[in-house]
């Protein structure tokens, strides 16, 4: 599916190069019923995973193109671990994708739109980001509120977590 072409040298491609095939995903995106966004990610070694937003197509709010690349990297290299890995993205990454991109150990971004011509489209994105950056009056789209168990209760999960020997930490 990709198509980004190589210069007569065989080097690899640039990142301007990158970016300009992830915005390509995310106008031919939009007229496959999907969101204006698209991504790329290129592992430490070389292989393209490639993602495109699918939000109202199969009705996922997580499936920002960002998150979907990283999913198809992840299965594609059988590892949930990208370390060494850029994300090349049409858009400056939401919260969740940039919180997704440090989960899978990502080592750079790379973006073309901001958050803020992304609200000219009408996206929440920079909405979003001041959610995360403001204090708790800036929180009122969707309070959070930590409950009163008893510690015991409330740490038991991690309890069991660091008894089990077989656990795989990430
Ligand atoms: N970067 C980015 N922003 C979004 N805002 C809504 N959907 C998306 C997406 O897939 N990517």
């Amino acid at each position: 599916m990709s198509s980004i072409s190589m210069s007569a040298t065989d080097s690899q491609p640039t990142p301007a190069e990158y970016l300009s095939r992830a915005v390509a995903l995310a106008t031919e995106n939009v007229r496959d019923a999907g969101g204006p966004f698209g991504a790329i990610v290129v592992s430490a070694d070389g292989q393209v995973f490639e993602g495109v937003n699918r939000v109202t197509a199969n009705l996922d709010p997580s499936a920002h193109a960002e998150v979907t690349a990283i999913r198809n990297a992840c299965q594609g290299l059988g590892t949930f671990d990208l370390t060494g890995a850029t994300l090349y993205t049409s858009c400056e990454p939401c919260p969740m994708c940039l919180a997704t991109s440090l989960w899978a150990r990502i080592d750079r971004v790379y973006f073309a739109a901001s958050r803020h011509d992304a609200a000219d489209a009408g996206f929440d994105d920079a909405v979003f980001y001041r959610y995360f950056e403001g204090g708790p009056e800036d929180r009122a789209i969707m309070p959070v509120g930590q409950e009163s168990l008893t510690p015991d209760e409330r740490v038991a999960p991690f309890t069991e977590w660091n008894a089990n020997t077989s656990r795989v930490d990430y």
